[in-house]
């Protein structure tokens, strides 16, 4: 997106659908005023979710079936109270936990703190949860514990059949992540071990015949001990009806063609004709993001009548956590809070004061080709089930409204029912490895809920190969492949790191891994781009980006971590708190693993070389006599051009690295960093052969 707000552009007109009944209009609890609800007591509101009525068929269910499905709409209470009423009936006693995963960490606190709440107990204690880098449960206390699914896999390599737990159950299992289809699978699997543990797979949005037929399917199961109480092996399905406040949907007259400025003024639309109450915005990255939270403060500043008492708030995984917290924060009386998220807000989440959604309509997903290996980022269109999940973050507390960026012909005729599982578009690099640590040597006959292209797993294990993380069999090799299997990041980004401990540079690549993992350390600056690129140039590395980003980060430790620095500078202070952050929790596991923690003081070649060790796959070579600065990937000869917002752009060096890749009129490589070529054939001999890189040097 890179088009201009301009205040006063025409406002959009918004298709009033208050009779229709399209959607979410059935409400099997009366619309209570909102302080009505606010004043009942825990117990009385925990029994006015549509849930409720299903407690004793939920509890039968469980107990006679190995798997149950449950569907139940946004907001009936499944998340909250489906793992109490376990509890309550006894599936914790001795020693037992309940696990309930959700995609998102976000959400995985989120719901932790709430029925810690519902249950007067402290977080940490008899409920916890745990979510990459922080553990925050009691071995002793613990009966409920939130997690996510790439956590629950981690789990896995130490415990492989998850003895603790008694019921697992997995939530939001519409959202078809890698993590929580690998859980799926590898859950029916334990299953036929541990025939007493229970799957509940929950979501207001599944396709539960298939899911439902994913279970069903199986291998005979080994003998059980006899006088055991079987439960039945074919899957049990529930559907929850009713939901908890009306919410009414609206929908645009005429496609538009800049979401980013219509969610703008649908946002100043509503707090010019609606009464008070909360806004959720869903955009699609922190570009868009900070974008939008930039014309809403422009408009607060040029335009106050318009625009006071709102209380503007950005939300994406690139910001610290505190900041990512103040979107709990109560809104003060007479003002109007307006969160404006990716899909990390999409699923689980409650937010007391959301009245108002809009939906944009898009969400940034992942893309992977594998005969070109290239993963693309791509703004794209979601699906219904999204669109359902997003307009499920209102109505909760009280009665809401969506507004969709798009028409109600779009939504009914055009858009896709669910989204393609992200396994089936994706790089299976981390994936592959994952399976690998858990000792499932034969990836390709692994039960699927869906199946990967057999193309991406060939590249993956290529990839892997020449990482020096699995051997001729396919195995991992020790201690590499276990120690960057037990790095929970990109097998790239673990490989660099374990590379710099050899080459003496672990200071300074946790530093870039830790930058990497966030979108842009730099302010987003429409209309200002002059001043941008001024102020990269203070901190503008010759070798690449990677090095530029060591230059920020030394920076912003000088100014002793001052936000006016950040500002003079165009440089995004959430984002190197952040940074900051992450590099605290990386430097204690890299430690855990032996990794010795060294500086190379200015010696930037060890560093590029310990990028190139991790990333020699993605090398690039500039096209000679190429006016325009086009690169051809060396493995798969595809055309690659170095992001404007990277600090080669224009520079070219001959070769290249580059983390990632994103798509827009052409594909576009981030976080770039020059190489000498002669380093591919040093660290990933078998991938790279003499005779393709000497012609073109
Ligand atoms: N933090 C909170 N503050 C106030 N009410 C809450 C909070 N969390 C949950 N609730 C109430 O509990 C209800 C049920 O929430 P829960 O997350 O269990 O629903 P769900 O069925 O899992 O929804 P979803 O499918 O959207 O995750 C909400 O609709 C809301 O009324």
């Amino acid at each position: 997106m890179s088009q201009f707000w301009k205040p006063g552009a025409e406002k959009p007109r918004l298709l009033d659908d208050e009779e229709g009944g399209v959607v979410f209009l059935s409400s099997s609890i009366s619309s209570s005023s909102s302080s009505g609800y606010g004043y009942a007591s825990v117990e009385k509101q925990r029994q006015r979710l549509p849930v409720y009525k299903y407690r004793t068929a939920i509890l039968y269910l469980v107990e006679t079936h190995a798997t149950t499905i449950i569907v139940g709409e946004t907001g009936s209470g499944k998340t909250t109270q489906i793992p109490q009423y376990l509890k309550e009936a006894g599936w914790a006693d001795g020693g037992r936990v309940i696990a309930c995963t959700q995609p998102r960490r976000l959400a995985v606190q989120a719901v932790a703190s709430r029925v810690a709440e519902e249950m007067g107990v402290k977080v940490g204690e008899e409920v916890g949860y745990t979510i990459r880098f922080e553990d925050l449960t009691n071995k002793d206390l613990t009966l409920i514990k939130f997690l996510t699914d790439g956590v629950l896999l981690r789990e896995m390599m130490d415990d492989p059949l998850l003895t603790n737990y008694s019921v697992i159950m997995v939530d939001e299992a519409h959202e078809r992540s890698i993590s929580t289809d690998i859980l799926l699978g590898l859950l029916k699997k334990i299953q036929r071990r541990r025939p007493e543990l229970r799957l509940i797979i929950s979501s207001a949005t599944i396709e539960a015949k298939s899911m439902s037929a994913f279970f069903q399917a199986r291998k005979v199961r080994r003998g059980l001990e006899g006088g055991d109480f079987v439960p039945r092996l074919e899957p049990a399905i529930l559907s929850v009806e009713g939901r908890g406040f009306n919410v009414q949907i609206h929908y645009v007259e005429e496609p538009v063609s800049d979401y980013v400025q219509t969610a703008v003024s649908t946002v100043l639309l509503i707090h010019d004709k609606e009464p008070l109450g909360d806004i959720l915005v869903f955009l699609t990255g922190q570009d868009d993001i900070d974008a939008a939270v930039q014309f809403l403060t422009e408009e607060a500043r040029t335009n106050r009548k318009n625009s006071s008492g709102l209380i503007i708030l950005p939300l994406y995984s690139g910001l610290s956590r505190a900041e990512q917290e103040l979107i709990f924060s109560p809104t003060p009386r007479g003002k109007r809070k307006v969160v404006i998220s990716t899909n990390i807000a999409e699923t689980s989440l409650t937010l007391e004061g959301i009245v108002y959604v809009v939906d944009s309509g898009f969400s940034k997903q992942r893309f992977y080709n594998p005969i070109s290996d290239i993963e693309n980022l791509i703004v794209a269109p979601i699906s219904k089930a999204s669109a359902r999940q997003r307009a499920g973050r209102a109505g909760r507390v009280r009665p809401g409204k969506c507004y969709r960026l798009y028409t109600e012909e779009y939504f009914i005729n055009e858009m896709s029912a669910e989204g393609i599982p992200e396994i089936q578009r994706s790089n299976l690099v981390s994936c592959v490895i994952q399976l690998k640590a858990l000792g499932i040597d034969n990836i390709l006959g692994f039960d699927w809920p869906a199946s990967p292209p057999p193309e991406a797993m060939i590249r993956a294990l290529e990839v892997l190969y020449s990482l020096g993380v699995v051997d001729d069999d396919a195995k991992l090799t020790s201690p590499t492949g276990f120690q960057v299997a037990e790095i929970p990041l990109e097998p790239m980004i673990s490989k660099m790191i374990l590379s710099s401990n050899e080459l003496g540079c672990s200071e300074e690549i946790i530093t870039i891994a830790a930058v990497l993992s966030i979108q842009s350390i730099w302010i987003s600056a429409r209309g200002a781009q002059k001043e941008l690129d001024e102020a990269k140039l203070r901190f503008a590395a010759a070798e690449g980006d990677h090095v530029t980003f060591l230059n920020v980060y030394k920076g912003f430790l000088q100014s002793g971590k001052s936000s006016r620095w950040c500002h003079k500078n165009f440089v995004n202070y959430h984002a190197m708190k952040k940074a900051i952050e992450t590099r605290d929790q990386l430097k204690r596991i890299v430690q855990r693993i032996g990794i010795v923690l060294k500086s190379c003081d200015s010696d930037v070649q060890v560093v590029r070389k310990a990028v190139t060790a991790g990333f020699f796959a993605n090398a690039c070579h500039l096209e000679p006599y190429s006016q325009s600065g086009m690169y051809k990937t060396v493995r798969g000869s595809q055309e690659v051009y170095i992001h404007p917002s990277s600090v080669l752009f224009r520079v070219n060096p001959k070769w290249v690295v580059y983390h990632s890749v994103v798509s827009t009129d052409r594909q576009y490589m981030r976080n770039v960093i020059s190489i000498d070529p002669s380093w591919l054939l040093e660290v990933a001999p078998h991938f790279y052969q003499h005779q393709r890189l000497n012609p073109i040097q």
